[in-house]
């Protein structure tokens, strides 16, 4: 178990670039398994869930090529599919959730696939309702082994009508996978419609797929016999980019976040401003000046501000935790609500040691009464329990006074790329051990 040694305190300054977007990449490596030509991915963040992907279709056959340090090549050609029946797959698929995505296009080009219980955060229940409920509205056929936690789907697979009973996200671009080579029209009704689905979508028309609705909760997939090769680009990792807008806030740092694709970004960057956070948009890039205090806005009618959750296009549950860290120096009180996940808000626990202000009303809603500086938090030891939690331990160390130490950082790792490294490049006081 890897650790980081923080010492707050230091004042950051630069610049930071993004890296590719962690849940695309998932998505978007996943769809490689649709045809046999090559597949170019460009701007693939090097962390440890894409990582166990790229591993995972290596050893499902796929050719991979590395073209520079941030691209790979992809040639499904020969996809050996009883790689699906051994432990190695069960040990490997299970470590991580989006290796759930890989259903969707084995079954739509082979006629079969096979998963156990995916991983990913334990943040409450993760229902794969969505996933398999719409393969089976295709045509395909269902089994689960509920004492083995694996589930197989197979079948020809036919266009039809779906309203989904929930917009998940790896549930919409599992079944838009399968969709592509359908036969005949899906129409998918409450689809999620994340930047991530946009980009696949965008990617599998490239390939020769024929999706209408794009961006929006109404799909309309027109299946095709075949797809061809492509060349794609990864965004910026919106998550990534708001963890910066909270640290520079936190340590009261002025940091420029380069090419953000702010046109992408929806409504992160005013969910911030509402905290207080003054941003400018230089061109594509977001810079964040230096701020001993930030006020958090109310309600136009004096209320105390809540932000919540909601499905694309409303603010992403994965920065919520983010939102949080950032009000504990703020001034001004907000009612975080997370209304997605029931325990990605037990981590306050940990701020409430460092002497932040928070008190969570129940699993779901905690108040952060900021301190707008009045002291400095202190550092403590901790563990971290999940990705974005942990990164918010991470910008709390780097804002407190002391040292602390953050245990677990395989869980930071697994979306945030050599985070130690580029936050040192800033001034950041940080060693892993
Ligand atoms: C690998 C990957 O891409 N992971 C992301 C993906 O996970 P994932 O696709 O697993 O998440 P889902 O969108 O399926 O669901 C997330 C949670 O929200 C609930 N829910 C979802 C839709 C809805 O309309 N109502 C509702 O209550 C679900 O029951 C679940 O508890 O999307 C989540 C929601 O943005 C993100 O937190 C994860 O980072
Ligand atoms: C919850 C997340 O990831 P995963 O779905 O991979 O667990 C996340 O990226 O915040």
């Amino acid at each position: 178990m890897a650790s980081f040694r923080v010492k707050g305190g230091n004042r950051l300054k630069g610049s930071i670039v993004p890296q590719g977007a962690k849940n695309e990449a998932l998505q978007i490596i996943s769809a490689v398994l649709l045809t046999s030509e090559p597949v170019h991915i460009h701007k693939i963040p090097n962390i440890r869930d894409v990582i166990k992907l790229i591993d995972l279709l290596a050893d499902l056959g796929v050719q991979i090529e590395k073209t520079d340090e941030e691209s790979y090549r992809f040639t499904a050609k020969d996809v050996n599919l009883k790689f699906l029946d051994t432990e190695d797959f069960k040990e490997k698929a299970s470590s991580l959730r989006g290796s759930i995505m890989i259903l969707g296009p084995l079954l739509a080009r082979y006629g079969t696939g096979k998963m156990p219980r995916p991983g990913g955060d334990k943040i409450g229940r993760r229902r794969l309702d969505t996933h398999f409920v719409g393969f089976q509205k295709l045509g395909a056929q269902f089994d689960y082994d509920a004492k083995n936690s694996f589930y197989t789907v197979s079948g020809k697979l036919k266009g039809t009508y779906m309203h989904l009973d929930e917009a998940s996200v790896t549930g919409t671009a599992n079944i838009i996978m399968a969709a592509v080579l359908a036969e005949g029209l899906t129409t998918i009704y409450n689809a999620a419609c994340e930047p991530y689905i946009q980009q696949l979508c965008n990617m599998l028309v490239r390939m020769g797929a024929r999706i209408e609705g794009i961006g929006s909760n109404l799909l309309k997939i027109e299946g095709v016999e075949s797809l061809g090769g492509t060349d794609h680009t990864m965004l910026p990792d919106m998550i990534e980019i708001g963890s910066f807008i909270g640290l520079a806030a936190m340590t009261r740092s002025e940091i420029t976040i380069k090419d953000a694709r702010i046109d992408m970004l929806g409504i992160i960057p005013d969910t911030f401003r509402r905290l207080g956070i003054k941003l400018e948009f230089r061109g594509d890039d977001i810079y964040v000046p230096a701020q001993e205090h930030y006020e958090i806005e109310s309600f136009i009618d004096g209320s105390i501000l809540t932000i919540a959750d909601a499905i694309w296009p409303g603010f992403t549950p994965d920065l919520l935790s983010i939102v949080l860290v950032t009000a504990t120096q703020a001034k001004g009180t907000v009612l975080i609500h997370q209304k997605m996940f029931e325990s990605r808000l037990f981590f306050v626990d940990k701020l409430i040691d460092m002497g932040a202000q928070i008190i969570l009303c129940d699993p779901h809603r905690a108040t952060v009464i900021g301190l707008d500086r009045a002291f400095d938090l202190k550092g403590i030891s901790m563990t971290s329990p999940d990705i974005r939690a942990g990164v918010s331990l991470l910008i709390a160390a780097l804002s407190a006074d002391g040292t602390s130490t953050i245990h677990n950082v395989e869980q930071i790792d697994r979306g945030y790329q050599f985070i130690d490294k580029r936050l040192k490049a800033l001034g950041a006081d940080i060693e892993r051990f």
